[in-house]
């Protein structure tokens, strides 16, 4: 018996100069997402838009970032759940990382870093919000492609318009020891899509329908681009979001930066009804993403098998 190939999830180049909507290249890229999308809810996106210097300055931003005292990342507090400093959790005692809202405005981010350094840090916003502005365009045109592949244009703008951005940046201490030890626990994501960037050490993992995790070994040039729970009810089920989870080994530390687009509270998330007949029966009640969050994080919604289902199943 020879061994298995290693299960990888599939790869799409969005690195093509022609990529324009309505080219041959772009309506390839697109019958690939989907079919990813629908497969595995995940995909490693090759895209070279993002230059190679603020590649590499994102991750000394984040170095920089979690350096700092503890007392100090604690006054990056928000009023939305999980948007903040997220860290010192027993359960997950390698893990820390920092919410920035609207990571994409650079106002919004100085005044996140003029709170976290009172003497001012130029630099570190002006790296959030480029590196933020060019992964947003990754995310536009993978919802772009959704949406197109759905024959769904009509919702474009309502679609784009319905969500802001959302960068949380990623430690996770390297274990320091041989074995395996777990960084971030196995959950779905709760948002429209996430586009993740991690430096050199490797641990996300990513589980297939049939339950079998992937380790994922992104390059320096891919993204790995997921569904969340509320595009998985958007398109009534059609596009999978999967879970995943960070095991660390070694000493080196993990960073990472994930792109969260995300429906604004008061936003009503309800399956347009060309997704709903027969065959595919409606799944979930319309529902306000912030009240959803607001549930997950009881003790209900941790406990429940889907905290979505529980929420607005039908
Ligand atoms: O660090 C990673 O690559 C994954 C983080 C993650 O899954 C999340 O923040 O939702
Ligand atoms: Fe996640």
């Amino acid at each position: 018996m020879g061994s298995r190939t290693p299960l990888r999830l599939p790869v799409i180049d969005f690195s093509k100069p022609n990529l324009k909507p309505g080219s041959p290249e772009w309506d390839s890229v697109k019958s690939q997402v989907r079919k990813a999308l629908e497969e595995f809810g995940c995909f490693e996106a090759l895209f070279d838009k993002v230059p190679v210097e603020l590649r590499k300055s994102i991750f000394g931003a984040l170095e920089a970032l979690f350096d700092l005292p503890l007392q100090t990342k604690l006054r990056n507090l928000s009023k939305k759940p999980f948007h903040g400093y997220v860290g010192q959790y027993p359960q997950v005692p390698l893990y820390e990382s920092m919410g920035i809202d609207d990571a994409n405005i650079i106002e919004k981010v100085e005044s996140m870093t003029n709170n976290l350094w009172p003497e001012g840090k130029e630099s570190f916003s002006k790296t959030i919000v480029s590196f933020s502005e060019q992964v947003s365009e990754l995310d536009q045109t993978i919802r772009r492609m959704i949406l197109e592949s759905f024959n769904l244009e009509k919702d474009m703008d309502e679609h784009m318009n319905s969500t802001n951005y959302l960068l949380r940046v990623m430690k996770y201490k390297g274990p320091q020891t041989p074995e395996t030890k777990l960084g971030l626990n196995a959950h779905t994501d709760k948002n429209i899509v996430t586009i993740l960037y991690q430096n050199q050490v490797d641990g996300l993992e990513v589980q297939t329908k049939n339950g079998e995790w992937i380790q994922l070994k992104p390059s320096p040039d891919s993204f790995i681009a997921m569904i969340g729970d509320s595009l998985y009810a958007w398109t009534n089920g059609r596009l999978y979001s999967p879970y995943h989870r960070v095991m660390m080994t070694g000493n080196e530390a993990r960073y990472s930066a994930g792109l969260f687009s995300i429906p604004k509270a008061g936003y009503i998330i309800k399956a347009p009804e060309e997704l709903v007949d027969e065959e595919h029966p409606l799944l979930f009640k319309p529902f306000d993403h912030v009240e959803f969050l607001g549930f997950y994080y009881t003790e209900a919604g941790q406990r429940a098998q889907s905290a979505l289902k529980t929420y607005c199943g039908v």
